[in-house]
């Protein structure tokens, strides 16, 4: 599969993380950023990584930064992309059968490394149900 990933400086250690699991796994995984843990704006790195999930370039974004708030609402800025913010397993799995989640956001100062990777591996594994729930996806574009 290939994924997209990016968020901040808070996200960065976690990023690195997900990054080498995925890989051990044999997805395909593009570093939108941040590249150090040096401050900066995760609007910077998220923008360009929704586009190129948008664009279909990529599968999914899996956005990270504290809160995973931040890079939630960038990430749902852009019309094609539908960002679940996620601290429990249960809600990636959720937000890919009931939204069709295209972008995971990940709270990283609020889970654990090994809560995170769940996350990761559940909402990329998990299919959107369609049904009632394409209808009102289908009613989200403004
Ligand atoms: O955007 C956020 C909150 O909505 C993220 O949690 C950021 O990672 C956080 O704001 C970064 O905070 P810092 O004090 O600049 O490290």
């Amino acid at each position: 599969m290939k994924l997209a990933i990016g968020g901040d400086h808070a996200g960065f250690e976690y990023k690195a993380e997900i990054i080498k699991h995925l890989e051990a796994n044999g997805h395909e995984v593009k570093d939108f950023g941040p590249f150090s843990t040096a401050s900066c704006d995760y609007p910077d790195y998220v923008h360009p990584l929704a586009e190129a999930v948008e664009n279909g370039e990529y599968e999914f974004g899996i956005t990270i930064c504290g809160s995973g708030i931040g890079v939630s609402i960038v990430a749902n800025k852009h019309k094609g992309i539908r960002a679940g913010l996620c601290w429990e397993p249960v809600l990636a799995q959720l937000t890919r059968q009931h939204n069709n989640s295209n972008v995971v956001s990940i709270p990283a100062r609020f889970i654990s490394l090994v809560r995170a990777i769940e996350i990761v591996d559940t909402f990329i594994s998990t299919e959107f149900e369609g049904g009632r729930h394409q209808n009102r996806v289908d009613k989200i574009p403004v």
